[in-house]
């Protein structure tokens, strides 16, 4: 399980391990992880050109500190400092003993065109999301040089406990992080200015409370799912019913029952009209058309905006078994739900169901998915990039694995279809989203690899992932 905490967690959690170790020990793990890093980016220190951006704080201490080890393996370290006044004594004093030196005022850009690399010791956890001026201007210069960036602990500029990105920030191409990982790494549009994100341990661990966002690794996913054992039959395995798509669109009904189908349950009902039923039972002639006992719903997506349609939702909600409502039956649930509910909107339906501007759920993901589940009573799955799994109790999951050509069409409708079963399977809402979410993703980099992929071959090889992840546990 990657774990990320808040600022406030992180710097209790980090008190009460200064408490127990000498003075400088963080700080030195620190740097020596950052190091590293930088030396892994590079493929090697000597002969390289590194610039040091470097704040007030401690985050300008662990630039200057690992400066100071890169420039003894042989770099031309030199640090551009914004308030010379207020740089880390000590991390200044190392790096020009090791033979780095301070860039003056008006050779900024000189050193800037010329360096391989930029580490951006800006802020860390203590800076105020955005850049003040004089740090936005070294940025510039860098962004307009295309130098890569690794930024220490954080992008800076980005809101460290939320994943908002007010600009300026700055954009990285690798992010080192120390102790736990920060919300903001995981969450978009955060995690896309972090860049791939690596995590240094200096200890913080035991002193690290429960996390405000997680993020399940194959091995917890191969842990959740479920599997049928000598005395399965298919009405324990879970029944799911799919309640998908209209004479207008077939599709969805076909893909959704898709999505079901790769997943672990022992028969898929499909409710809806006779078109896409029989294109259903067509593809997929063990599915069985009609209603009956089921152990979960899906409902939603292709039903099109007939108004006689919010009955099919409304009957599911009222069903005692948890419920999965997708896209168009998004429409139909207005009050708060009962029961094990979960939501699955993109960002253009989250805007609507909370009738905001769509550019302000892209820009506050984890703010309104929290938001959505707290108002809805109900599991809210956010579709993107980085997928925010919201529950109503508080919990958040963020699922960082899977590749951009899953944004294709009805790859939402499979993601709903191996949803439902998980759920059908007897998973929470929570477990079944997150489950869910990294099964789909995980498929549509198996199907894909590199390359276009349409969304039947994302439910193909869902049971591909299936397997992935259980090989991933070793079992
Ligand atoms: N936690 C841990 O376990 C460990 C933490 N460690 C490290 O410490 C870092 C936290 O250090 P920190 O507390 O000194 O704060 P940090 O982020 O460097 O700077 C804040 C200062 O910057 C300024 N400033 C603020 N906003 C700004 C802006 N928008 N744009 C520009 N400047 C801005 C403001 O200063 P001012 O100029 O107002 O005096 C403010 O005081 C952490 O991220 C990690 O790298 C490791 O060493 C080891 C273990
Ligand atoms: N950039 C991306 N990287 C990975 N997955 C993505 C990306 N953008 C969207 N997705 C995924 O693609 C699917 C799209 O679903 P949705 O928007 O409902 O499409 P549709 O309505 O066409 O089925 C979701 O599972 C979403 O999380
Ligand atoms: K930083």
């Amino acid at each position: 399980m990657r774990t990320a905490h808040s600022v406030v967690q992180i710097r209790a959690a980090e008190a009460a391990l200064m408490a127990t170790v000498p003075d400088g020990t963080l700080m030195d793990r620190a740097a020596t992880g950052l190091a590293t890093a930088c030396v892994d980016f590079l493929g090697g220190a000597y002969g390289a050109d590194v610039v040091i951006v470097a704040g007030s704080g401690a985050n300008g201490g662990d630039a200057l500190y690992a400066g100071a080890r890169l420039a003894r393996r042989g770099a031309r370290v030199a640090a551009i400092l914004l308030d010379p006044g207020k740089a880390h004594a000590g991390g200044l004093a190392a790096l020009r003993s090791a033979g780095g030196h301070v860039v003056p005022e008006d050779e900024r850009e000189d050193a800037v065109a010329r360096a391989d690399l930029v580490l951006d010791g800006i802020v860390g956890i203590g800076g105020k999301p955005g850049l003040r001026p004089e740090a936005a201007a070294v940025m510039e210069l860098v962004e307009r040089y295309d130098v890569p960036v690794v930024a220490v602990d954080v992008p800076s500029g980005i809101d460290v406990d939320t994943g908002e990105t007010p600009e300026p920030h700055v954009r990285a191409a690798v992010t080192v992080t120390f102790g736990t990982h920060k919300v903001g790494l995981l969450v978009d549009p955060g995690a896309s200015a972090a860049g791939v994100v690596h995590l240094v341990d200096i200890g913080l661990g035991p002193y690290l409370p429960d996390p405000v966002v997680e993020s399940l690794q194959a091995s917890d996913v191969a842990a959740l799912l479920p599997a049928p054992d000598r005395t399965s039959h298919k009405y324990t395995r879970g029944v799911l019913g799919v309640v998908a798509g209209s004479d207008q669109y077939t599709g969805a009904a076909v893909l959704a029952v898709s999505g079901a189908l790769g997943g672990p349950l022992g028969m898929v009902r499909y409710v809806g009209p006779d078109e896409p039923a029989r294109l259903v039972r067509a593809r997929w002639p063990e599915v069985v058309a009609g209603e009956g006992r089921v152990q979960a719903w899906v409902v939603g997506s292709g039903l099109g905006d007939a108004p006689e349609r919010a009955e099919d939702v409304a009957r599911a909600l009222a069903d005692d078994v948890p419920v999965l409502v997708d896209a168009d039956g998004l429409r139909h649930v207005l009050a708060r739900c009962e029961g094990e509910v979960l939501l699955t909107p993109h960002e253009g339906e989250l805007a609507r169901m909370l009738e905001v501007e769509r550019s302000n759920v892209t820009a506050r993901r984890l703010h309104y998915a929290c938001e959505a589940a707290d108002r809805w009573n109900a599991t809210v799955l956010l579709k993107g990039a980085t997928t925010v799994v919201a529950s109503p109790n508080g919990r958040v999951r963020v699922n960082s694995v899977g590749t951009p050509w899953v944004a294709t069409a009805g790859s939402g409708d499979v993601l709903s279809g191996i949803c439902g079963a998980l759920l059908a399977g007897g998973l929470s809402p929570l477990d079944a989203g997150s489950v869910g979410c990294f099964l789909h993703e995980t498929a549509g980099v198996l199907a894909s690899r590199g390359g276009p992929i349409v969304a039947e071959d994302i439910a193909a090889a869902l049971p591909d992932a299936y397997r992935y992840v259980r090989a991933a546990e070793g079992t």
